[in-house]
């Protein structure tokens, strides 16, 4: 272990995956929390929001405006899509690096971000050093970048399942569909009617149909990794479950298929990327809960000739929290794996 561990700052940690970032955070070997923010319950202790780290973190929370006035490393945000945006372009001049976990940077320019988020937004300049952060595709620009755009959860589940198929061009690129399921925490701590106890309890409900702003965050990183226009059908549903998602894709090959093709193409693409398991059997929910693992599975269907690809991570970790700190490992030159590797959740 070092002695001079490098200093983070969790801003927005009332929130779910505020906390997820905190309980790995706490016990990596290189880093120190030295700030946790909250502007609704600025005063309080950490631990009065989350009482599971009683005694564990137990320092108070303070307004997000005092980050930049002490000297930090590296700032998690963990905030909503249009207010993060406000926070990196007031820190652009800071040395601090940022790893942002809303969806503000992510996509190419203002102009499709406003489309698709149906809001306006005010730091275009961002777009230009933001580097997405998906580990599995953009190591190296992730290693050199200072602000980071830390991917939505559905994409990042999404993407890992058919990044493989895309990058060889062996799919239909304009017939791809992904139909993902979602646990109720990637909704956040607000509490809405939808998210509502007994509106989830017992149900099952698609969401966000044609409309989704993640189809065009999996459509631009496929497009990225297949150079041309990705179309895809992307329909997401609310699991009555606090975490986890489940999503399975469907494509038609281009090229003669066999399992056997398949399997080596994913043991292959996925062979120096820690997070990634490729799998022999259906992955399950639990399989990867609390873990920073995306577990996927290639099927080829012979009868149908269609590829299904079933890919499975923790919303809060791979699909938000855990990637932030992955992401934060590359930046900082450390091991990619370091902080990330605690027993899963019992389930
Ligand atoms: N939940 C998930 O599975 C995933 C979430 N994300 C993204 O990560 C980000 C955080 O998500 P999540 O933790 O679920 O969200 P939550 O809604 O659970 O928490 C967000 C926090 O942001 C703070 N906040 C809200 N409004 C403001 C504001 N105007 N100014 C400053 N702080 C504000 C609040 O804290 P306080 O009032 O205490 O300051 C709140 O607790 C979001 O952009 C989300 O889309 C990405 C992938 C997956
Ligand atoms: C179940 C649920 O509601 N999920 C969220 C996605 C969570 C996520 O990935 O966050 P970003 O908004 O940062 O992209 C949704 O569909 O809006």
């Amino acid at each position: 272990m070092s002695n001079t561990r490098k200093k983070v700052a969790i801003v927005g940690a009332s929130g779910y995956t505020g906390s997820e970032l905190a309980r790995f955070l706490l016990h990596h070997p290189e880093v120190e929390i030295e700030m946790i923010t909250s502007e609704t319950h600025k005063g309080k202790t950490f631990s009065t929001l989350h009482p599971q780290f009683t005694g564990q973190l137990d320092m108070p929370l303070v307004s997000a405006q005092k980050v930049a006035d002490e000297p930090m490393d590296v700032v998690f945000l963990a905030l909503p899509h249009g207010v993060s945006m406000n926070f990196v372009k007031q820190w652009s001049d800071k040395s601090f690096k940022i790893v942002d976990l809303s969806g503000d940077f992510r996509l190419k320019n203002a102009e499709v971000y406003e489309h698709w988020y149906k809001k306006d937004h005010n730091y275009q300049e961002g777009f230009a050093n933001a580097v997405y952060g998906l580990p599995e595709l953009h190591k190296e620009e992730i290693r050199k970048s200072d602000l980071i755009a830390n991917p939505g959860c559905y994409p990042t589940a999404s993407t890992l399942g058919l990044a493989p198929l895309v990058n060889e061009k062996l799919i239909d690129i304009q017939g791809i569909i992904i139909d993902a399921k979602s646990g109720i925490t990637g909704a956040g701590i607000k509490p809405s009617l939808t998210t509502h106890f007994s509106n989830v309890n017992d149900n099952f409900r698609a969401y966000g149909v044609k409309s989704h702003r993640h189809t065009i965050e999996i459509e631009e990183q496929l497009g990225f990794l297949n150079e041309g226009e990705v179309k895809v059908q992307f329909t997401p549903h609310l699991l009555p479950l606090d975490r986890g998602i489940l999503a399975t894709s469907y494509s038609t090959p281009l090229k003669d298929m066999t399992q056997k093709k398949l399997d080596e193409l994913y043991q292959s693409f996925y062979r120096q990327k820690p997070f990634v398991r490729v799998r022999e059997s259906l992955p399950t929910l639990k399989d990867v809960r609390g873990s920073n693992y995306c577990d996927v599975y290639p099927i080829w269907d012979e009868r149908t000739n269609r590829i299904m690809v079933f890919s499975a991570i923790d919303n809060l970790v791979k699909g938000a929290a855990g990637q932030a700190i992955q992401n934060m490992n590359i930046m900082l030159g450390f091991e990619e794996t370091l902080g990330l590797l605690q027993n899963p959740l019992k389930p």
